[in-house]
């Protein structure tokens, strides 16, 4: 395409990137930050290994452990679970064979990955970052072109620090206006999925735009576009501004001064110029979103708090009917129950959506003075050392540990059934993380996927709750209220 036509931020990056293509349309593109964790480059590291390969960019890969570590001392001690254990061991051995930097678990700065790219400036804008897991998304946000790849590609990019990539389609979400009090980035990103459903992003890249997108901080950014996976789009992005380049100047790893300042003159060309084409637009008004919830065992089955469980004869299709019973059934649920009154077992806040130092803020904005309901079990687990750091040093673990909270160590935990972080079968959950299909966080668990200040309102009603009904209005409960 001739650099004068119109560019979307996605093209900039990409033809930025691109080492060749072929006829196909296929590209290698060069990859500048790979992260690595340890579910998906054991087969990786050993197929360098028979291949008697190398690291090609040492100084591109990062490496962590994040979803089989128990977010108790246990850690430190010694992991109990075998096969954990075991792959925590293997990306150890691992990065010490081929000399990648790594995180180790005992370091403040270990965390989810999602949460410490950004965090220590490892994923800056305008780059292309991959990992081995779906929501690499989330680095989108810091304007980059971040996502997942598969085991075999790890492989690829540990070798060459290239990819090939088919080229994918443009797609922009605008949500224009302002939002509501007790409303955060979460529940705009569950109401984009709930209006275009899991499929609505297929082959394309998403750039979120608008008024309501651009007031969000960083952590709420990196929540819209770590779901973007859960909308099938292949990456989320968000344009750097001014909030980007701040957010960049506090972290420990990224370019300082003089080259910081070049960086930024690249950067702020970027931005999607005006009259770039999308192939698909979807727009939304901020202001008719509410705090969201998810009633089924898809992300996109998700309503606002006020509403009631759907009626499955009331469904169009039998085949949609079909699988709203089945949702309807897995999750213990009666139709035209009101959401707000689903009792809950277990609460927990963190995960790569919500892990962040101001995810914990809004939730013990709510829980602050209040009571864990009896029989709750609540938890709050940073998604990275600093972010635990931070939180203790604002006091927030007291207000949530004198809740009744379990204040824990860093990781993926409850977000995934892989640690021992799990529910038992028929617990229901509220939780800030990104998918609630059965079984995620444990067999037979129920997962209602909710903002962090809508978390701690459950924990402290012992059920769904509106936030906007605990809080006085004007709180601060999240990154955009
Ligand atoms: C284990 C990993 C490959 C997986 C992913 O790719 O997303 C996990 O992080 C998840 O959230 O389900
Ligand atoms: S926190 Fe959850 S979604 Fe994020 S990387 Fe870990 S398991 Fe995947």
């Amino acid at each position: 395409m001739p650099a004068t036509q119109p560019r979307t931020l996605f093209d900039k990056i990409w033809e930025a990137h691109v080492v060749e293509t072929l006829p196909d349309g296929t590209a290698l593109l060069y990859i500048d930050r790979h992260l690595v964790h340890e579910v998906t480059s054991p087969q990786a590291f050993e197929g360098l290994r028979t291949a008697g390969r190398r690291v090609h960019r040492l100084d591109g890969t990062f490496a962590v452990t994040d979803h089989n570590v128990p977010t108790d001392s246990t850690r430190f001690t010694g992991i109990q679970e075998p096969e954990s254990a075991l792959q925590v061991a293997t990306l150890e051995k691992n990065v010490a064979e081929f000399g990648v930097t790594y995180i180790p678990l005992n370091s403040k700065r270990q965390g989810i990955v999602h949460i410490i790219g950004p965090e220590l400036g490892l994923s800056l804008p305008g780059m292309t970052i991959v990992c081995g897991d779906s929501h690499t998304s989330t680095h989108g946000a810091m304007g980059a072109l971040a996502f997942g790849i598969g085991t075999s590609e790890v492989e690829h990019v540990l070798a060459t620090q290239t990819l090939l990539q088919k080229p994918a389609k443009n797609m922009r979400v605008t949500v224009n206006g302002t939002l509501g009090f007790g409303c955060t980035a979460k529940d705009i990103v569950l109401a984009i999925i709930g209006k275009i459903g899991t499929a609505g992003g297929t082959g394309h890249v998403i750039e979120f735009a608008g008024e309501a997108i651009r007031a969000l901080d960083m952590a709420g950014r990196m929540t819209v576009c770590n779901m973007s996976i859960e909308a099938g789009a292949r990456a989320g992005m968000i344009a750097p501004d001014e909030t980007t380049f701040a957010y960049v100047r506090e972290r420990p790893m990224a370019p300082k001064g003089e080259a910081l300042e070049r960086a930024i003159a690249w950067w702020s060309t970027l931005p999607s110029d005006e009259g770039a084409v999308f192939d698909r637009e979807v727009v939304l008004d901020a202001a008719e979103i509410a705090p969201m919830v998810s009633w089924g065992t898809s992300p996109e089955d998700v309503l606002p708090i006020t509403g009631t469980v759907p009626d499955p004869d009331s469904a169009a299709d039998e085949a949609r009917r079909a699988q709203l019973r089945r949702m309807v059934d897995y999750m213990g649920l009666t139709p035209g129950q009101r959401l707000a009154d689903l009792k809950v077992d277990a609460v927990f806040v963190g995960s790569c959506t919500n892990g962040r130092i101001e995810d914990i803020r809004a939730a013990a904005e709510v829980v602050r003075g209040r009571r864990v309901a009896d029989g709750v079990r609540a938890m709050v687990v940073p998604g990275s050392g600093l972010v635990k750091e931070q939180a203790e040093n604002e006091g927030l673990d007291i207000i949530l540990k004198e809740a009744g909270f379990e204040w824990r160590e860093a990781g993926c935990s409850m977000c995934l059934g892989m640690n021992p972080d799990k529910l038992s079968p028929g617990q229901r959950c509220a939780s800030t993380s990104n998918r609630n299909f059965e079984g995620r966080q444990g067999k037979g668990g129920r997962t209602h996927l909710l903002s962090p200040a809508m978390a701690a309102a459950a924990a402290v009603t012992g059920r769904l709750a509106d936030v906007r009904e605990l809080m006085p209005r004007g709180t601060a409960m999240g990154d955009a209220a």
